[in-house]
Formats: structure tokens, C-alpha cells, sequence
């Protein structure tokens, strides 16, 4: 996707240094376009810990090179389980990343030691290309949810999508997951417009969801999390579609914290909940979210504080409660799947459910 009329991915390997990748530090976003280059696992494990990337398709790419780097001195099978051990320890929630590292390991396990960095170099940048392919599939399945919604308004007036966090292109590799059929409808010329939800604590969508959407010349407003329920009431938001961290074979979903809560809303309210995932988001070995997901605590000062910026036009932080008040920061939840309309994957959108999954996706073994 571009910014400024250049395209880029969240992601890639410079032409003049193929032993790094360059990400975008998202922790500058909107404010600054700043790129880093990652050369080592620590820069990796600080980048994906410290929310420099983020994102669960692209926690798992940037993972996958990580794994590469830690390989660079000893390659062998006991530094390769140590180091895919730390990097998956790295966030515990999005479990794109321990499906990157596993596939990652089982390629690398079949290969000479001696050639596992240029072989690891070879999967990272096939699981990239996936990526950006897969996610384009996802954004043509649910492109035709939105053009439907059109066409019920009688392609009249805006379709209004809601959507909560970031999942968009610069949370993958390219493209995005829940924004990839928003672009495919904007790019088709359906009027389309988005309500950001600002997503508090750590503001990715009105910091980088409006970024990106700005970017692209889409229409949006960013919104309180709390005003969601409010436009569903009031018949402005035709369909909800958000992205996510795991799945599970029964169809629960993990997302950022906050997400249930526009579940219950849209329920409530007969408003379709889709939600957007690359096959690598389902976690055959789970069925109950709200039981077996981990979720990630992170540090309450993302919700004691908030960033943003400066009168002067520098990033600046405020506290925003009491010196002595105590804070507490889950980042994700579980939408139960009975809540989900249903779901956008690669190969077509199905039920929340076992049956729904399966039918799209027969040949995934289910782990013991
Ligand atoms: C395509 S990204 C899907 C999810 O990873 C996204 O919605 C989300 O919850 C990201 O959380 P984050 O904590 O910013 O990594």
C-alpha cells in the first residue's frame, strides 16, 4: 500500500543489505514515517515486545527472520529450538507467531546446517509473499460482503463500516486483513465509510487505522470506543468487521481488548460482525476461547497515560488518572463465535463454527 504515492510493504529485505529486514516503527506512526533495520534476534524480540511491530500476521514474518538471524553464528538443532522458544515467548496472544516459528523450524529442521540461513532467508520471503496473497483473497471475499450492503442501500447514500484496532495493511505483510475489502470497495468507487474506533489503551486505530485509511484517500471518523453501540443504534454502521489475533476450531475469537464489546453491540442491534483472518490465525488446538486463549496483560501505564501530540507539534505522553490510582491493561478479548456473524478467510467466508471452519479448511490436522 502507499503512503505519499510510494508503496510499500510493513516488511522487506533492502536490496543492498539482505542479511536485515527494515520495518516501520509504529510506534511513530502518524506522527513520523520512520523505518528501522533489524539485523539481530534481540532487535527482533525488542521490536515485536515493544510494539515497534505489531499486528498479528506481521509479529509472525517479522519472527520468521528472527529466527534467521539467531542462526547467523550456530545453526544447529539445539539454537534452533532455543531461539524459536524465545521468539515465541516474544506476545502471547496472536498466534500467527508460533505458526510462523513452527513452520519456520519443521522446513529448517529438514535442511543441512550448513545451508539453513540461506534456506531460512527463502521460507521467510515465501511466507511474506503468502501473506500479501492471502490477504489480498481476504480482502476480494469480503469485498463482496460490502457490495451487497451496497446494493440492499439501493446504492444509495455510504455503506458505513465500523472497525475496531488496526488490521490493516500495516499490520500484515501488505494489504491488511478486516481493511483489505475497505480498499477493494473505496478502489471500485463504492462510497465507503469507516468509523474508527480510537481503541484505547494504545490508540491503534485512531493513530494508525486513520493513518492508513487517510493514506488511501478513505473516508473515516474516528470515534470513542464507547460511541460504537451509539451508531448501531442509530442505523449508521451496516457491518462490523474486525481482525484477530486466534481463532479456534470452534469459532471464538481473540481481538483486541474491546471487541466483545462491540459484538454484544452489533448483536444487539442486527448488525452483521465479520471478522477477517488468514488461515495461520486458527488454532486447531483450542475450542474455547474464553478458557484457553492467553491473554496478554501489559503494562497499565498504557492506560494511566496517554501519547499523543504536543500543542508545540511533538509526541508528548500525559497521565491521564490519579498519581495513586492503580491501572490494569488486557490487551485482547474473546468474542464467543455465537456473537460472530461470520468470518473471512483466504478461501471464502463460513460460519463461526467447526462445520464452517472444516468446510473451508478439510486437511488441517487437528494437533494432539
Ligand atoms: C491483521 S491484524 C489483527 C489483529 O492482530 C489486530 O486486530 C490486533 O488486535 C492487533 O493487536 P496489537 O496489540 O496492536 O498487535
Amino acid at each position: 500500500m502507499k503512503i505519499n504515492g510510494t508503496a510499500y510493504r510493513s516488511l522487506w529485505r533492502p536490496t543492498d543489505d539482505r542479511n536485515s529486514i527494515r520495518i516501520f516503527d509504529q510506534t511513530r506512526f502518524p506522527w513520523e514515517v520512520e523505518t528501522l533495520a533489524l539485523r539481530d534476534e534481540d532487535a527482533v524480540a525488542h521490536a515485536i515486545r515493544s510494539m515497534q511491530v505489531r499486528g498479528a500476521p506481521l509479529i509472525g514474518a517479522v519472527a520468521a527472520y528472527g529466527l534467521i538471524f539467531a542462526l547467523q553464528n550456530d545453526a544447529s538443532d539445539a539454537a534452533l529450538e532455543a531461539a524459536a522458544h524465545r521468539l515465541v515467548e516474544t506476545r502471547p496472544t496472536a498466534i500467527n507467531l508460533r505458526w510462523a516459528i513452527e513452520r519456520m523450524v519443521k522446513h529448517l529442521r529438514t535442511v543441512p546446517v550448513a545451508q539453513r540461513v540461506e534456506a531460512g532467508y527463502a521460507e521467510a520471503d515465501a511466507l511474506c509473499d503468502e501473506d500479501v496473497a492471502v490477504n489480498e483473497a481476504i480482502g476480494r471475499h469480503g469485498l463482496e460482503l460490502i457490495r451487497k450492503a451496497w446494493e440492499a442501500k439501493g446504492k444509495q447514500g455510504t455503506v458505513n463500516v465500523l472497525t475496531h484496532c488496526n488490521a490493516g495493511w500495516i499490520a500484515t505483510v501488505d494489504w491488511g486483513t478486516a481493511l483489505a475489502p475497505i480498499y477493494m470497495a473505496h478502489d471500485e468507487g463504492i462510497p465507503v465509510h469507516v468509523w474508527v474506533d480510537e481503541t484505547r489503551p494504545r490508540n491503534q486505530g485512531s493513530l494508525l487505522t486513520a493513518f492508513e485509511l487517510g493514506s488511501h484517500g478513505v473516508a473515516h471518523t474516528v470515534i470513542a470506543d464507547n460511541a460504537g453501540g451509539h451508531y448501531m443504534q442509530a442505523g449508521q454502521v451496516d457491518l462490523v468487521i474486525v481482525g484477530t489475533d486466534r481463532v479456534t476450531a470452534q469459532g471464538d475469537v481473540a481481538n483486541k481488548i474491546g471487541t466483545y464489546l462491540k459484538a454484544l453491540a452489533a448483536h444487539d442491534n442486527n448488525v452483521p460482525f465479520w471478522v477477517a483472518l488468514p488461515s495461520s490465525t486458527i488454532d486447531w488446538r483450542v475450542r474455547d476461547g474464553v478458557k484457553e486463549i492467553p491473554i496478554e496483560e501489559r503494562s497499565a501505564d498504557e492506560v494511566l497515560y496517554v501519547t499523543g501530540l504536543e500543542a508545540d507539534g511533538t509526541p508528548g505522553r500525559v497521565r491521564v488518572a490519579p498519581p495513586a490510582s492503580n491501572g490494569a491493561n488486557p490487551a485482547f478479548d474473546v468474542t464467543p463465535a455465537r456473537l460472530v456473524t461470520g468470518l473471512i478467510t483466504e478461501r471464502g467466508c463460513c460460519d463461526a463454527s467447526e462445520a464452517g471452519l472444516r468446510g473451508l479448511f478439510p486437511a488441517e490436522n487437528n494437533p494432539a
